[in-house]
């Protein structure tokens, strides 16, 4: 569905010069930004792929050069069949781009209107309008809203709708930017459900960026984590997460414990330290150990082993800097 190969994408920007002459301003000097650097990667049809990386790492470079609005400075890019930014208008036809911040729909008019409006455009048959609206009322709840203007609506309900409006030509791929950005938790699973009914009834590609990696945990088996433009792992969201060497554990106790004296000897990192529970972080290689000393205490009431969340395995990604984890 999606193939990407050695893509590169450079900008090109006035280089920074501190002394602000007139020649400066007039002939400015360029320099190279390389946002994504060979880039390679697959996507299946009916795959969900979350596309994580810190700030500035390149997931906005990416998705615009797969929808076609950027040209790559170097290398092959195809999706569905169609080389983006040669083929945009044929694309569109398959693709969505949602885009959190961003809107498509017409501000000081209802609802409707902007549907109206994006039937004609995609030439959406009567019968196939019918239908769409059909499911977006029944599974984004949209009947008490599409007489209101734009303007009215709460975020939540105006993302509903950016959403609904973004798929009335039933696209192949969606490409999704911070598709839950700012949204409560109840609103941000309504959308979140809707993407994975999307991916099952219909096989629907969905390519999805965003900092909450809550909604990749949810939503996604595979992910792709790009930082300063390199791919640096590209996988199964369980391998990534068992590759991980720490454990959680949650220590249920009575107030007076002494988890020094207990856990004597282990390496240990206090995560949350309250009255009558305690959360550790300890290496794998530890927890059978740590376990018996746990079970053989009469202080401590009971304990729960987790892996680390994937937030978690994340940042200590970043924050090591461990270079290439493919
Ligand atoms: N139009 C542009 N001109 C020059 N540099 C740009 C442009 N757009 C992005 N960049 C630079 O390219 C790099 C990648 O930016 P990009 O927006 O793709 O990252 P991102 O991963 O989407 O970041 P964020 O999560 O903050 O949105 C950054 O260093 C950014 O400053």
């Amino acid at each position: 569905m999606i193939h990407i190969k050695d893509l590169t994408k450079i900008y090109r920007v006035p280089k920074q010069n501190k002394k602000k002459s007139l020649r400066n301003f007039l002939f400015p000097v360029y320099e190279d930004k390389i946002a994504v650097d060979n880039i390679s990667f697959d996507v299946e049809e009916a795959e969900i792929i979350g596309f994580v990386g810190t700030n500035g790492a390149g997931k906005t470079t990416t998705i615009k050069m797969l929808s076609g609005i950027l040209t790559p400075t170097s290398g092959k890019i195809i999706v569905n069949g169609y080389i983006p930014y040669k083929n945009r208008n044929e694309l569109s036809k398959n693709i969505a781009v949602i885009m959190g911040q961003k809107s498509v729909m017409f501000y000081d008019i209802p609802v409707i209107e902007s549907f109206k409006f994006y039937k004609d455009v995609y030439s959406i048959s009567i019968n196939d309008y019918k239908k769409r609206m059909e499911l977006f009322l029944d599974k984004l709840e949209l009947s008490n809203i599409l007489n209101i203007p734009v303007r009215k609506l709460s975020l939540g309900q105006k993302m509903r709708c950016e959403i609904a409006v973004s798929l009335l030509h039933n696209p192949k791929i969606l490409f999704l930017d911070e598709p839950t950005i700012g949204l409560d938790i109840i609103a941000k699973h309504k959308i979140l459900d809707f993407f994975t009914y999307l991916n099952k009834e219909f096989n629907t590609t969905i390519f999805l960026t965003t900092h909450d990696i809550a909604d990749i945990d949810k939503i996604c088996k595979r992910i792709i984590i790009i930082d300063k433009g390199i791919i640096r792992y590209d996988g199964a969201i369980k391998e990534l997460k068992d590759r991980d060497q720490y454990k959680i554990i949650e220590i249920m106790h009575e107030k007076d414990y002494n988890l020094e004296k207990i856990l004597d000897g282990f390496k240990k990192e206090i995560l949350v330290s309250e009255e009558y529970k305690t959360t550790i972080k300890v290496v794998k290689q530890d927890v059978g150990n740590v376990v018996n000393n746990l079970i053989n205490n009469p202080k401590i009431v009971d304990f729960n082993i987790n892996a680390l969340s994937l937030e978690s395995v994340l940042q200590e990604i970043y924050l090591n800097d461990q270079g290439e984890l493919l």
